[in-house]
């Protein structure tokens, strides 16, 4: 299939369901095997390109139109959003481009509106210069969230928290294309021998600061689920910021451990691992498929003291195990992991967070009933909105005096401690995801 037709298929079906981005843009892909890696690679560039810049694309077609652009049938609007970002961020000659989301329209899913795309995005190339961004100036706000795509409230959010320099470089490391990061899994291989596995693969191959058994890599040469080992269970796809809240829970072989929001397991590995699968494991999500992929990745991962139950943690009977660890990944808005999940800046809403602070309390504090006296518990979320994190703690422990925060910087992670004791990471900082973590510590 065209690579255009691929992207524009895979940003409509986006639009009618709440699956992941890389679950709906993969199943596109696997649905056309036939297609050469460089078309693969344009589509893959296509959908990421135009979720990522949608603000600035849709800022630049304006100009061109004589309708807004939110009378617009959807099918239209993708294709002038393809059709601008391939004039503004890649190097097909625009005749040729034009040409192609003309041909697009034509093939049935704009068929009507075929002209308009022509008459738009040729008076884009002609005018382009003339678009001006929001003025700074006056409005920083606005120009931040139109220079870098992200909406509106949700910058006015950022400024309130950090400030103009702080949340423009927030923005703009958003902006950018993370390179993709494994976990090597000690369960079966090491960061050395997978580092050799992979030299081939990848341009660069190096550890992340954070954490040295995540390995960051540079200038792959295919996907990076394409890379060998992944059916041996060396490796698990993994954001650095994640791998270190796992280990500043402080498990160890033998203990007692329970993860809380286990979804497919990225965290659960790597408990096993720390345990080195020892002592008891149990994972809970209440998502049935989540829970599928968890078995498949404990089992790909040579994960051996697991259990997995299919449940919601908030409705457990607390008086089944005490467990002297407990992780608390909880259900969040996902606003800190936006640079590497372009899609979600525009799922959420500014009530999200309120509204996702209810149910992570909830498993908070059935948390602190399934933990034994001394143990120790981390919520972590992958976002910074300060109702899901700070918020979320600072009313727990006021309803809970049994508890205290247990700050726990290592060697990797010292400068990621805020002074009142919680750890968070920020993406332009460490080049990670956007964490936040609590250490809470019962009373003996
Ligand atoms: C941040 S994700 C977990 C990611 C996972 N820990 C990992 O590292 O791959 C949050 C998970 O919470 C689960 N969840 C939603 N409601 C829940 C509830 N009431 N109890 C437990 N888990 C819940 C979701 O299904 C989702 O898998």
């Amino acid at each position: 299939m065209e690579p255009r037709r691929l992207a524009f298929d895979t940003l409509l079906r986006l639009e009618k369901t709440p699956q992941r981005l890389e679950t709906v843009l993969n199943r596109n892909l696997a649905a056309h095997a036939k297609a050469q890696p460089r078309d693969r690679a344009l589509a893959t560039n296509l959908v990421y390109g135009v979720l990522r810049n949608r603000l600035y694309l849709d800022h630049l077609l304006k100009p061109f139109l004589r309708q807004s652009l939110e009378s617009l049938d959807l099918p239209v609007l993708l294709i002038l959003r393809l059709g601008a970002y391939e004039q503004e961020f890649l190097s097909t000659p625009t005749f040729a481009s034009v040409n192609a989301y003309v041909e697009l329209a034509k093939k049935g899913p704009a068929k009507k509106a075929k002209g308009l795309v022509n008459a738009c995005l040729r008076g884009l190339d002609r005018g382009r210069k003339k678009v001006k961004l929001p003025n700074s100036e006056t409005n920083l706000n606005q120009w931040l969230s139109v220079r870098y795509s992200h909406p509106l409230w949700l910058v006015n959010e950022l400024v309130s928290l950090w400030g103009e320099q702080e949340a423009q470089s927030w923005c703009e490391a958003n902006q950018e294309k993370p390179a993709p990061t494994i976990r090597a899994n000690t369960l079966k291989t090491s960061p050395q021998v997978l580092t050799g596995l992979l030299a081939d693969h990848a341009k660069e191959i190096t550890s992340h600061t954070l954490d040295p058994q995540v390995l960051v890599l540079k200038g792959l040469k295919g996907g990076v689920m394409s890379l060998p080992g992944f059916d041996e269970g060396f490796w698990q796809a993994q954001d650095p910021a994640a791998t270190c809240v796992t280990r500043l829970l402080g498990v160890e072989p033998g203990m007692r451990v329970l993860d809380l929001c286990a979804g497919a397991g990225g965290k659960s590995g790597h408990l096993a691992e720390l345990m080195k699968n020892q002592g008891q494991l149990v994972c809970v999500d209440p998502s049935a498929g989540r829970v599928k992929a968890l078995k498949e990745n404990l089992a790909r991962l040579g994960v051996k003291n697991a259990r997995v139950l299919k449940a919601e943690a908030d409705k457990l009977d607390a008086k089944q195990m005490l467990y002297d660890r407990i992780l608390i990944d909880a259900p969040c808005s996902g606003l800190g992991v936006i640079g590497r999940r372009p899609d979600l800046r525009w799922r959420r809403s500014s009530q999200d967070p309120k509204r996702l602070a209810l149910l992570q309390s909830e498993i908070l504090v059935k948390a602190a009933e399934m933990l034994c006296p001394g143990g120790a518990a981390l919520y972590c979320t992958c976002t910074m909105m300060p109702e899901e994190n700070k918020e979320v703690i600072e009313s727990f422990l006021q309803s809970h005096p049994e508890f205290s925060l247990e700050p726990a910087p290592d060697e990797y992670t010292k400068d990621c401690w805020t002074k009142d004791g919680f750890f968070r990471t920020m993406p332009h900082r460490q080049k990670s995801d956007a964490f936040f973590a609590a250490r809470l510590r019962k009373k003996a």
